[in-house]
């Protein structure tokens, strides 16, 4: 139905000028609401809202044969409205419940001949509503999340899921989830039929009750039916009309398991409506849901198991397989992007989070640019492996690194996984090809070792025209002291500001407690444009030893983890003395995006005492408003190398870490790495300035309380000036 591509009325300028309004349109779009019995009266204000908030383009509102205007129809949102349709919704009528999807199907009927064949996509405003999509809607933003699904090939063999049932989640107002679960008709059963016909397993059982939510009350009849013929075939009957239902397919090997049962419908619910409230609390920017599908799996795992069974993969599995199939290979945001010498000031780098020990990863695959991708997480903890004392990085390194406990309580470091290298997990899109360095990102040309060469090579622009190292391998005295000023006094250097800090948001997000409140982060601090090394790579002319690729050559110093004598938990030192300007070891972990970490924050246990992320946040300044799965980071505490023992040292810390541009031409993703300050004595812990601001009290994750011993440490100083405002009682 849409009748062009362009935006005649659009008013891009985001200026409140109100374009006129197409009259043979908006008759159109009345008549189409009149086709599916909607008065005029009714249709026309919320038109009219609706070309507000598109701002005027039609586009978007003749999409689908009107199904944003329908939707908007049938989720009127009138905010005065709220409470008492929110009471209307949870008592729909069956009558109402058919109208509302027989205006759906007769929409999804004609988009469903328009998009054959959708991929995930995620648009911010405006949007572009369709088939299959699921949709956020509040007063003044709008996000709309296109999920993956199979086509059916008639609307009478789809599965719809109903919002109103409330069993995704119930007590969030205003939205609709339409998403094709299986393009297998499932079996209806019919609500005489249904109650209390509880049989066991292959039969049919029925539950049909009010369900009392943590946050409200779900009404109407729920069943489950398990086929005979197909066992592993689930259908949870949302409505009396049995009109919605939920498909659940899950794998024989788990349906034939003797230890699994299908858990009550009723548990599935609890729990998933107390991981909505905690986990997609925020639902416009965050919420996913294949991801609410896949927890849903995987609560009917936990339960169907009962919470000592053994951990099972299969339904895992098949839906991260579809996500996997539906992404690019590439996102827009990596395309586009341009080198640029930007690096945020970390802002409680360590306390971000990372404290979770309930993820854990089974699998590793690889992805097209054969970059170690970690396929698939379930709960585990446990499954970390043990350390070998004689050497941590299990042979992973060219050195063996041992681990000393001098103070002989025979503790070692809680257990996880040593990698030598960043390893990505499924969400995070880094993409390392060779495609991507153009010419000038490389020197083909040159042979040999560049540094020996007697012009800098193309390699050497990113630093001004001159390599970072001498030919010894140490950084060089006046590009390490630019980096280390940098650090020391902020003030000096230039800093720029995100339009939306991802840093602010995430605080904004973590310490939210209502999910849909509006409200804006915080303004950006503003970010240090930190210096960046470039080494040569694998599409050069040079020699894999060429002295331009130090990081590369990995640890070459003799390293130990030992146990501090302080309450520090492990640190890390080195056994000879280090030069100044000597490369130590980069910061090793798995790749994840902000959203990955916020999750892990968010259902962090609380037991664990130390925290590993730390945010590439290089580019955040140069992007505009980043999104949360664009924004990267590093959590090393399930995999990472020794750099996940180093402890932070306020200001005259001995090492510092520095951006390395390798693979990636662009500075979305990059490698940390740590060089010397000064000359390092043997045995010296060495050190790193996480860059916390003791300060910042609404941090998500409350910062350590800082024992590193300095004079100038940041901490001490803010506790000092706080006693000296604290007025003394007598
Ligand atoms: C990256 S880990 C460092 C290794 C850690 N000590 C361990 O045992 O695994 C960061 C954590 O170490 C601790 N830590 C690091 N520096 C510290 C300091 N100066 N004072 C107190 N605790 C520190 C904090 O618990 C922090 O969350």
């Amino acid at each position: 139905m849409a009748k062009s591509n362009g935006n005649e009325e659009n008013d891009d300028t985001g200026l409140s000028m109100v374009p006129p309004i197409s009259k043979g349109r908006f008759d159109a779009a009345i008549r189409a609401m009149a086709g599916i019995g909607v008065l005029k009266e009714t249709a026309e204000p919320v038109l009219h809202n609706l070309l507000k908030l598109f701002r005027y383009n039609w586009v978007h509102i003749e999409a689908d044969n009107y199904l944003a205007l329908a939707d908007a129809i049938f989720n009127d949102s009138d905010p005065k409205d709220g409470q008492k349709r929110q009471a209307n919704e949870t008592n729909l009528g069956a009558d109402q419940c058919n109208k509302k999807l027989k205006a759906k199907q007769c929409c999804q009927n004609t988009a469903s001949k328009m998009h054959g064949n959708d991929k995930r996509e995620l648009v911010e405003a405006p949007p572009q509503p369709g088939r299959g999509t699921l949709r956020v809607a509040r007063a003044h933003s709008q996000l709309l999340i296109k999920e993956p699904h199979t086509c059916p090939s008639t609307a009478e063999d789809t599965t719809f899921v109903e919002n109103n049932s409330s069993v995704l989640c119930h007590g969030q107002d205003r939205q609709t989830f339409e998403a094709p679960l299986a393009t297998k008709r499932p079996q209806v059963v019919s609500p005489s039929t249904r109650k209390d016909a509880h049989r066991t397993s292959g039969a049919l059982y029925a539950v049909d009750q009010k369900y009392e939510g943590d946050s409200g009350a779900h009404e109407g009849n729920w069943a489950v039916a398990c086929s005979k013929d197909s066992p592993s075939n689930t259908e949870v009957v949302l409505s009396n009309t049995g009109a919605g239902k939920l498909s659940f397919i899950y794998n024989s090997s788990l349906a034939n398991h003797s230890g699994f049962h299908l858990p009550d419908i009723k548990l599935i619910c609890k729990k998933m409506e107390a991981r909505c409230l905690r986990k997609y609390k925020s639902l416009e920017r965050n919420f996913s849901f294949m991801n609410l599908l896949k927890d849903t799996c995987q609560c009917i795992v936990d339960l169907g198991f009962g919470s000592s069974g053994p951990r099972h993969e299969g339904i895992m599995q098949t839906l991260l397989a579809q996500d996997i199939m539906s992404k690019p290979s590439v996102p827009p945001i990596l395309q586009s992007k341009q080198a640029n010498s930007s690096f945020i000031r970390p802002n409680n780098l360590m306390s971000l989070g990372g404290t979770c020990s309930s993820h854990a990863v089974a699998g590793v695959g690889h992805n097209s640019s054969n970059m170690p991708v970690i396929l698939h997480k379930l709960h585990i903890g446990a499954n970390r492996p043990p350390h070998d004392v004689n050497d941590i990085t299990k042979g992973e390194e060219r050195l063996t690194i041992p681990i000393i406990n001098e103070i002989g309580n025979g503790i070692l470091p809680p257990p996880f996984h040593y990698i030598p290298h960043n390893i990505t997990l499924q969400e995070a899109y880094v993409n390392p090809s060779l495609a991507r360095i153009g010419d000038d990102n490389c020197c083909s040309d040159c042979f040999g070792d560049c540094l020996a060469q007697s012009l800098p090579c193309a390699c050497a622009a990113e630093t001004g025209g001159e390599f970072a190292y001498t030919t010894d391998g140490l950084l060089k005295g006046a590009f390490l002291d630019s980096c280390i000023s940098m650090l020391q006094e902020p003030h000096k250097h230039p800093q720029f500001y995100c339009k939306i800090c991802p840093n602010e948001r995430m605080k904004m997000e973590v310490n939210s407690d209502s999910p849909n409140t509006e409200m804006n982060p915080g303004p950006c601090k503003g970010h240090l444009t930190r210096k960046f090394i470039k080494e040569c790579w694998k599409k050069c002319g040079c020699t894999r030893n060429c002295g331009n690729r130090v990081v590369q050559q990995g640890i070459t110093h003799h390293l130990q983890v030992f146990l501090t004598p302080g309450k520090k938990g492990w640190g890390l030192r080195s056994t000879e003395e280090l030069p100044r300007g000597a490369f130590v070891c980069e910061y090793v972990g798995e790749i994840l995006t902000n959203i990955e970490l916020y999750d892990r924050t968010i259902q962090k246990t609380g037991k664990a005492k130390h925290t590993y992320p730390l945010l590439l946040d290089a580019d955040w300044g140069t992007e505009g408003v980043l999104k949360d799965e664009e924004a990267l980071c590093l959590d090393a505490t399930f995999y990472g190398n020794i750099a996940r023992f180093i402890n932070h040292r306020c200001i005259d810390a001995n090492i510092i870490g520095i951006p390395v541009e390798i693979e990636t031409p662009d500075h979305h993703y990059y490698h940390l790495a740590f060089f010397t300050t000064r000359v390092i004595e043997p045995f010296e812990e060495l050190t790193w300035d996480y860059g916390i601001d003791f300060d910042d009290v609404d941090h998500p994750v409350k910062a350590f309380k800082c024992r590193c011993g300095s004079e100038f440490c940041r901490d001490k100083a803010r506790i000092l000036r706080s006693k000296s405002r604290t007025p003394v009682v007598r």
